[in-house]
């Protein structure tokens, strides 16, 4: 049978560390301006509680929204993303900033960002906690990164296995062996 082996990766102080950063950076941008922060379900259910309330000690008022996609590829629905449920508010003329927890091969990205520019906000931008560059299958970049790492599989801070080790305070990365 597989053992699951999680090894220490990115400790909590770090990623408070870049949270920070990254609200500072979105702060200058968006200064006097409202912001409605899309969260990206379920892996950035975390992140985006962290990123709101550092934005609010920028002095930046938020709005958050929630939306659930998935990305599949089939020989009938290659390049879609199924939106399994949608955000409640209207992102007509409005700042919205996407947050993600991890971007990948940038597939759910690439087809969730055509699917909102549909939709007329006034600025659209992408703000992603983990960045895994070397696995992209496109030429999709985020706006706001925070951490970028090599093809690792990585858990906690919202990111799962299998639907567990969201709750992890940390990152880790998992690895099976024999
Ligand atoms: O760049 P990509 O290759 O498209 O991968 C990135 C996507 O994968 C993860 O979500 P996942 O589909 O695992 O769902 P979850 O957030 O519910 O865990 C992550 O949260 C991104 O949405
Ligand atoms: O490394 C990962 N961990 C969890 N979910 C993910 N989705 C894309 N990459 C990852």
């Amino acid at each position: 049978m597989k053992s699951r082996r999680i090894e220490p990766f990115i400790d909590e102080a770090t990623i408070a560390d870049t949270v920070e950063q990254l609200a500072a950076r979105i702060a200058e941008d968006f200064a006097g301006e409202p912001l409605l922060l899309l969260c990206i379900l379920s892996g950035s259910f975390i992140f985006t509680a962290d990123l709101a309330r550092a934005l609010a000690r920028h002095q930046i008022e938020v709005e958050v929204d929630f939306m659930k996609v998935s990305s599949y590829e089939g020989e009938e629905s290659s390049g879609t993303v199924k939106v399994e449920f949608d955000m409640e508010r209207s992102i007509f003329q409005r700042n919205v900033l996407i947050v993600e927890d991890i971007i990948d091969t940038g597939r759910t990205l690439e087809h969730l960002l055509r699917l909102l520019q549909t939709r007329q906000p006034r600025e659209l931008r992408l703000c992603c906690l983990l960045d895994k560059p070397s696995r992209r299958i496109n030429g999709l970049n985020a706006h706001y990164v925070g951490i970028t790492i090599d093809d690792l599989f990585v858990v906690g801070y919202g990111l799962d296995y299998m639907h567990k080790l969201r709750e992890l305070p940390h990152i880790g990365i998992m690895s099976t062996e024999e």
